[in-house]
């Protein structure tokens, strides 16, 4: 378990990092890729005795530069508690800015290290830095090298023949593929959000469902059906999930997150749950008659019980 220090916290120290050997990114969904390079930065840590860190954001840099299109695997606070479990000493998180991106690649990292730099620093062969990405790992490699710093570009972790990234992984589950994601992830992708009340027709049609208001930037799961695990006060049970705004109610629903956890019945409006989507079962469809949409509902209930 690492510890979370926050470099705008006043009683950071700026030597912390000097001599340390680090793994620097966003991290976002920490994939197995970047599970790699981390353990790569914690493996040359205890080979030579040094303090191992994660350095990350305390934001990701597209929700400011492609907020529009954004499908985030993780919240931030999610991400960073993730890293933490990872078996390295700290998580530093520094504070991003416009400003702080705009700057010059070699300003770039004097802001990050100026104050101390580490003695090995590991990062994948995409990396880039600084205004307009201009930064690579050979700047790094040149800026590092005036200053005692080893950089570590590793290959990326691919599977298939195709690097693991978390656009990787937003792609595939938009497009429903949660059993692929889940292989890049090295887990099942989990989405969290608090229950809120819904017209409450589930429960007259046989199954009561959990609604989750889940936004836009957050849902990179795609619409459709989903056998799935719901995570309810430390405890698991099967669930069988809908994505997607209801097409059948589609003039008067705004949940997008219908979960009907099976063999449970319990008041849980407004308590946070955890959805892991397993996997795909259909699309999303509007029904013609209440009949026919309850017959199918209970057919992915009955279907999630028998096979998860
Ligand atoms: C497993 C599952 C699958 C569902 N599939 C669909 C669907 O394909 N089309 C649809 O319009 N609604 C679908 N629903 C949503 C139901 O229509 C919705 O749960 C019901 O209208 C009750 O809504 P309420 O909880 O807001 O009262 C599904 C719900 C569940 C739990
Ligand atoms: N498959 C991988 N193998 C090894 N290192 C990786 C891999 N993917 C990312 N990295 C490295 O991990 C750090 C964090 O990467 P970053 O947060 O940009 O993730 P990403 O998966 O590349 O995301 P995106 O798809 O959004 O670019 C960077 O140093 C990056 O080069």
């Amino acid at each position: 378990m690492a510890a979370v220090i926050y470099r705008n916290d006043p009683a950071y120290d700026e030597a912390y990092l000097a001599g340390a050997s680090v793994a620097f990114g966003v991290f976002d969904g920490v994939h197995e890729g970047h599970r790699f390079i981390i353990g790569e930065a914690a493996n040359t840590a205890r080979e030579e005795d040094e303090r191992s860190a994660v350095i990350t954001f305390d934001i990701d840099p597209d929700e400011m530069f492609a907020a529009d299109k954004l499908k985030k695997l993780m919240t931030n606070e999610a991400r960073i508690a993730k890293l933490a479990e990872l078996d390295v000493d700290a998580v530093v998180v520094l504070p991003f800015s416009r400003e702080f991106a705009a700057q010059a690649p070699a300003d770039f990292l004097e802001v990050c290290f100026g104050g101390g730099v580490p003695r090995h620093i590991h990062i994948g062969s995409d990396f880039r830095f600084g205004n307009r990405a201009a930064g690579n790992v050979e700047d790094l490699r040149a800026w590092g090298a005036e200053r005692g710093m080893e950089v570590h570009g590793h290959e990326l972790v691919a599977e298939r023949g195709v690097p693991v990234t978390s656009t990787r992984i937003r792609h595939l589950l938009g497009e429903g593929r949660s059993r692929e994601a889940a292989e890049l992830l090295g887990r099942p992708y989990g989405l969290s959000g608090t229950v809120r009340a819904g017209r409450g027709e589930g429960r007259d049609f046989g199954f009561a469902t959990a609604n989750l208001e889940v936004p836009g930037d957050m849902l990179a799961i795609g619409e459709g059906v989903y056998a799935c695990y719901a995570v309810v006060d430390g405890a698991r049970y099967k669930a069988a999930v809908n994505v997607g705004v209801p097409a059948t109610f589609a003039d008067e629903a705004k949940e997008n997150i219908e979960v009907h956890i099976l063999d449970f019945n319990e008041n849980i409006y407004g308590q946070p749950i955890e959805v892991e989507f397993i996997e795909w079962l259909r699309p999303m469809r509007s029904f013609d008659s209440t009949e026919e949409l309850i017959a199918t509902v209970m057919g992915n209930i009955a279907w999630v019980r028998e096979n998860l």
